[in-house]
């Protein structure tokens, strides 16, 4: 399969895109790119394809979570170990909680782009152009910070590269091993409730290791996790720089990430987006929002994938709390009717946005694990899979979604409100929903 030329893909027309000033400054930079190892080995995104493949077929599930938005300034060791140790202790608690495989993506080495509402921010008076994540331009309200630099782009590949090399020696080098489980959150256990759940939790698990040790069994995936990348292909001078023909299979593959989506905003069937992803072997996902008909599911899972490749599609659904549950069930319907066969998988984040009082982008934890809730019963009523949970979350101790065990509340928002784009569940807010489905999972 061949790949349109970078100009051509502009030609079809893409929705969200940087606007370069000077083009040879940005054809300098997508020529620095194009020699650029990759990031990823396409067998790892295959491996990837074929395990969300068995999420499709009920057999697994897929946890997917990271920042919003991560940022140049976020690349450093503790905040990649605070991500990664976050999402391996949810992991955990499925796995261990609800007995099924857990396919672990992170959103992160290479979530530095941001579609936006508006082109625009005014502030007092002066109107910039909005901030479009670290690979655009900068958070910083000023006329320079805000200029759309392509030389970003390569400080955002270096930036995932580094990201990623500390994600393979963690997951591959002891601290994933699960006799390590305790270590990952011991400063937190002593004060929080869901910290204490975890630990006895921790105690089975390492009654049941010791049991497998005294009896000879040592499994390797106990000691290694796959973990995989992933990010919003948006950017089309990124993606399509780092997409190159696989040496062993003639195809193209996005080696940007393992795993690519298509948002909520640049999902047209016949806008760019689509165009360059359907060219792609990696496995992909689409983001579902609530004016998503069921023929455009189908005509996107068409052009996606019309060789109906096993895990190549997941749809990513994103309605709200409160529209989940008229929604989901005539998509899924129609959807397999058509003979479609996707994981499905819940972002119960982005339907669940609002601004509080004093002027904070928050979400509930509440909502949030209603739509979950939803999401579970919708697929129980069909007799249908509920494949996976896409969050944005982070490993630290942040305040940015109101609710949960802590309650936290409007006012507390000020006290550690960090992100750049959208409000992540903090580490004790995501153990907490990770326990609650847990239990949806097993069904109890
Ligand atoms: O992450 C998703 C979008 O980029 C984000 O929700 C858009 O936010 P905005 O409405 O503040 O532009
Ligand atoms: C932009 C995002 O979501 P959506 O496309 O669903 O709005 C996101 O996942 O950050
Ligand atoms: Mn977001």
């Amino acid at each position: 399969m061949s790949i349109p030329s970078l100009d051509d893909l502009h030609a079809i027309g893409a929705a969200q895109q940087p606007t370069y000033a000077d083009q040879v400054e940005r054809d300098r930079a997508v020529d620095t790119l194009r020699k650029m190892p990759p990031l990823v080995f396409a067998g790892e995104c295959d491996a990837l394809r074929d395990k969300m493949a068995a999420v499709a077929r009920g057999e697994a599930f897929l946890l997917q979570g990271g920042d919003c938005a991560e940022t140049l300034e976020g690349v450093t060791a503790e905040n990649t170990r605070n991500k990664l140790r976050v999402l391996l202790s949810m992991a955990v608690v499925l796995t261990y909680a609800a007995s099924v495989p857990v396919v672990k993506v992170g959103r992160l080495a290479g979530q530095f782009a941001k579609p936006r509402s508006s082109d625009t921010e005014t502030r007092e008076g002066v109107t910039l152009p909005a901030y479009r994540g670290d690979a655009v331009n900068g958070f910083d309200f000023t006329p320079e910070a805000r200029r759309h630099d392509p030389q970003r782009l390569l400080d955002v590949y270096h930036a995932s590269s580094a990201t990623l090399n500390l994600i393979r020696a963690f997951t591959t080098g002891g601290y994933a091993d699960l006799r390590q489980m305790h270590v990952w959150n011991t400063d937190f256990v002593r004060n929080s409730p869901v910290g204490e759940r975890y630990e006895r939790m921790g105690a089975e698990i390492d009654r049941a290791l010791a049991f497998m040790e005294a009896i000879g069994a040592d499994p390797a995936e106990l000691h290694t996790v796959d973990f995989y990348s992933s990010h919003e292909a948006l950017i089309l001078e990124y993606e399509h720089a780092l997409t190159r023909i696989d040496s062993r299979t003639q195809l193209p593959y996005d080696v940007s990430g393992h795993f690519l989506w298509i948002g909520e905003r640049t999902r047209q069937l016949d806008g760019a987006h689509v165009e360059l992803l359907s060219r792609i072997a990696n496995p992909i996902g689409v983001k579902l929002g609530p004016t998503s008909t069921p023929d455009d599911a189908i005509a996107l899972y068409e052009k996606l994938n019309p060789e109906r490749i096993p895990g190549k599609v997941t749809f990513v659904t994103r309605f709200g709390a409160d529209k989940i549950r008229d929604l989901l069930p005539h998509l899924i319907e129609k959807v397999s009717a058509a003979g479609v066969e996707v994981a499905w998988v819940t972002d119960p984040m982005h339907g669940n946005t609002f601004a509080t009082e004093n002027g904070y982008k928050t979400r509930d934890f509440d909502a949030v694990i209603d739509e979950v809730r939803g999401f579970f019963e919708v697929h129980r009523a069909l007799g249908t899979w509920p494949g996976g949970l896409h969050v944005e979350l982070t490993g630290d101790d942040v305040t940015e979604c109101v609710g949960g065990g802590s309650r936290l509340s409007a006012a507390d928002l000020a006290h550690r409100y960090e992100t750049l784009c959208d409000p992540r569940l903090n580490r004790a807010q995501s153990l907490e929903l990770a326990f609650l489905v847990a239990e949806m999972l097993s069904g109890r």
